[in-house]
């Protein structure tokens, strides 16, 4: 035996596994990957479809390839179809991808089909989403997949026309950055409220160039949703994707939605992907779970948020003159006092739902801090399931009931208010407590003000009319 021959192969991280897994070859000092599984939704593809023409390419796996109308989708009146969507755009888009679709063979769940949803819910629920994979999709919020240990990234219209064309794609190698997350969450703080805090430690452009791994004691315990939930929010810091290790969470969560021949020869495959001891990451950062609390956003990015018993930064305690501006900036368009306390902040609109929190964990999260409350008659709040099968889920468990007895408008799945590319949007100045993932300037509604938190704490919002820490409510 050769001395090589003896030695164990170098220890990979997960991300380095499924890069090798994936890895066609190189040219051109980049990779090419082949891809797994492709998704798309009606507002990133119609270009890339008409490139795919104008080339005169075909797809090359249409069965590897899932189409859903999420993002401009009415959340009323879906029975209707498409045809009764009253933006001419939407309208437009939606039914070219169901056209589009329907030419090429690609499955489709078009509006009103209860299998559809926003792509990052139902990707995951349909059993689509596995271990092991490589997943893209024309979105960003597509690194929700990877609480899979799938690599799963946004990719842009030209790649989406590629990845259609070869199921293959162009990439060059991330670093890699492990986020260990030691000690358990305290009770009723969430996958939420541990995204914001990573987000706001990084910053929003703290992991860019890199994939997250996550990893340590609360990550374990965390149950899939809210895995979804932590890796959905891992582009806010910057990062190109974010990776949980398979383990018997996903193993159990997906032995439910697939069948069960495929289930049980996916396992071995799947239980190789997890990083070895001993392999290197680019950079490290470690979190204590046990001391975060709820947490809200005061700001204009998803970094600038604090605990709810934290006051809002004040500029002029801050020495660094690029983050003073962007502090300033922030306090003037979301019209807050610096040094004032979050809590008690008057809010007007409540939107619970999003890739991030329309799950079902979600909605009983909130559903469970509603209970027995009527909302402040001030406020106008909806709750928008992530999906047809979600909202099926809590019919049938009643919490639809709970939320329309304490004032919320019960909706049918999509985007909805999270990126307002449909009719639910805020007005001019209006303030709005959301679930969703993003809080840029204009985001939810031109001049809208937007409060990113955990569906308990949107739903104590509801109530009391300000932003509230919900343990206070329990
Ligand atoms: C419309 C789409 C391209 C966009 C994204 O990529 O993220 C949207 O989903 C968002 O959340 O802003
Ligand atoms: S719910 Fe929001 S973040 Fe998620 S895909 Fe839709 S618009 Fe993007």
């Amino acid at each position: 035996m050769s001395s090589s021959e003896q030695h164990s192969p170098a220890p990979r991280t997960l991300y380095e596994k499924l890069w090798d897994a994936h890895f066609v070859a190189e040219e051109n000092g980049e990779a090419i990957l082949y891809i797994d599984l492709h998704m798309l939704h009606e507002v990133t593809s119609p270009q890339a479809f008409a490139g795919l023409a104008e080339h005169g390419r075909k797809i090359r796996r249409p069965d590897l390839t899932l189409a859903m109308a999420d993002h401009c989708v009415p959340t009323t009146g879906q029975a209707k179809g498409i045809e009764a969507v009253e933006d001419e755009l939407s309208r437009a888009q939606l039914a070219m991808l169901r056209q589009n679709s329907a030419a090429y063979g690609i499955e489709h769940y078009t509006i009103g089909d209860i299998r559809n949803g926003i792509v990052h819910v139902v990707g995951p629920e349909q059993g689509r989403t596995q271990p092991g994979m490589t997943i893209v999709c024309g979105d960003s919020h597509t690194s929700t997949h990877g609480a899979f240990g799938a690599l799963a990234f946004g990719i842009g219209t030209s790649e989406i026309e590629h990845v259609m064309a070869t199921q293959a794609i162009r990439q060059r190698k991330s670093g890699n950055l492990r986020v260990t997350v030691n000690g358990r969450l305290p009770p009723g703080v969430t996958a939420k409220d541990l995204a914001l805090t990573i987000v706001s430690e990084l910053g929003v452009d703290g992991a860019t160039g890199h994939v997250i791994e996550y990893s340590g004691e609360a990550i374990c315990a965390l149950s899939m949703e809210g895995r979804m939930t932590l890796c959905n929010m891992s582009i806010e810091a910057g990062a190109r994707a974010g990776l949980i290790a398979p383990d018997d969470v996903t193993y159990t969560y997906l032995k439910s939605r697939m069948p069960t021949d495929a289930w049980a020869a996916g396992m071995p495959r799947w239980k190789q992907f997890h990083t070895d001891p001993g392999a290197r990451f680019d950079h490290e950062i470690t979190l204590d779970a046990s001391i975060i609390a709820p947490v809200v956003s005061w700001g204009i990015n998803p970094a600038q948020s604090i605990a709810i018993n934290a006051r809002i930064p004040d500029p002029a305690e801050q020495d660094d003159s690029k983050l003073r501006a962007i502090t300033e900036r922030a306090l003037s368009y979301m019209a807050l006092q610096a040094g004032s306390s979050i809590a008690g902040t008057p809010i007007d609109r409540v939107f619970i739902g999003s890739c991030t929190n329309g799950r079902i964990e979600d909605l009983r999260a909130a559903a469970t801090v509603l209970k027995g409350h009527k909302i402040n008659p001030r406020i106008s709040a909806i709750v928008v399931p992530g999906s047809g099968m979600v909202r099926q889920m809590a019919e049938q468990e009643g919490l639809d009931t709970i939320f329309v007895d304490s004032g919320f408008e019960w909706r049918e799945p999509g985007c909805s208010m999270c990126a307002a590319m449909n009719n639910d949007r805020l007005t001019q100045g209006e303030r709005c407590a959301s679930t969703s993932n993003r809080n840029f300037e204009n985001r939810q509604g031109p001049g809208g003000r937007t409060h990113l938190m955990s569906p308990a704490m949107a739903a104590a919002a509801a109530i009391t009319g300000e932003i509230t820490d919900f343990r206070t409510l329990l």
